[in-house]
């Protein structure tokens, strides 16, 4: 079974070049309150796109992060490469501001059944056919922590695109899925995330799970909701171990 490693490097300033393993990284804004380190997210992001509403928020938002800067120029400075989504959301001066700068806009609002976000991944699974799909990861800002239909869509869209790196993104915590085809190693970057983390068995039950690196490690245990869900688990070491029979979802706080 192939290894798959995971690090949140993309929450440092500068991403160390021996960081394992080399993603090229596509940043989602969506249409909530900015995550504080969404700038840092931008710099990384060899691409950058709003779904829909979430160009409401990188054009309000953005320069309250910057509070010293002119508004104008911040707004000039985060330009989105695309903006894409049933357009329902985004507001005529938002969209006309950014049209105006260059960013292509990608209206689909004749599919009203896959989400805003749904649509931006697909955009970035199918831009460049040069990038190795297996080195890239797609961050997605504001995903969590809003109305539960939503995350439980944006959640939804990590299983549908299974074999593509997704990371959601909350202020608080961040969420991705473990598939079952690989055995993973979680490198954590203490000083940025933990202690708090969990294992959760969600759209079917696991057969057998095994961690190490855990408060609270499994050894073979089966795991379901209405059964063992991991939650309130911690971080015991820098090297997390996770092997199960089923897709698992990972979450790990974000240090304040
Ligand atoms: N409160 C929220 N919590 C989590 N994610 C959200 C929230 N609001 C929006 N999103 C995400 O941002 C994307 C774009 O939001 P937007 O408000 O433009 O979507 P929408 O489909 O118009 O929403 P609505 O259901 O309100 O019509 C959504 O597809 C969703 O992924
Ligand atoms: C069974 C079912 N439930 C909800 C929707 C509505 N919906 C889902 S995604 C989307 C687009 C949002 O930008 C909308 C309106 C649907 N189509 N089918």
């Amino acid at each position: 079974m192939d290894l798959m490693t995971h690090s949140s490097t993309f929450l440092l300033p500068t991403i160390p070049a021996d960081q394992r393993p080399s993603l090229t990284y596509a940043l989602v804004v969506l249409n909530q309150r900015l995550p504080r380190f969404t700038p840092l997210l931008w710099k990384h992001a060899r691409l950058r796109l709003c779904a829909d509403g979430g160009a409401n928020r990188v054009y309000d938002e953005m320069p309250l992060l910057f509070p010293h800067e002119d508004a104008l120029d911040v707004r000039q400075r985060y330009k989105p490469d695309v903006i894409k989504g049933d357009m329902d959301s985004i507001r005529a001066e938002v969209l006309d501001f950014y049209s105006s700068l260059g960013t292509k806009v990608v209206d689909e609002s004749f599919d009203q059944d896959t989400t805003d976000l749904h649509k931006c991944v697909t955009f970035i699974r199918d831009y460049n056919p040069d990038w190795n799909k297996s080195e890239l990861c797609v961050l997605v800002a504001g995903a969590l922590g809003g109305r539960f239909d939503h995350e439980a869509g944006n959640i939804n869209v990590l299983y549908r695109f299974s074999t593509m790196r997704i990371i959601l993104l909350s202020d608080d915590c961040l969420i991705y899925l473990l598939p079952r085809t690989h055995r993973h190693e979680i490198y954590v970057q203490s000083s940025l995330e933990g202690p708090h983390c969990g294992l959760i068995p969600l759209g079917m039950p696991s057969c057998g799970t095994t961690t190490t690196g855990l408060e609270w490690d499994l050894t073979d245990m089966e795991m379901s909701f209405g059964g063992l869900v991991s939650t309130s688990n911690l971080v015991k070491d820098e090297k997390i171990t996770v092997k199960s029979s089923s897709d698992l979802l990972w979450t790990i706080s974000i240090r304040k």
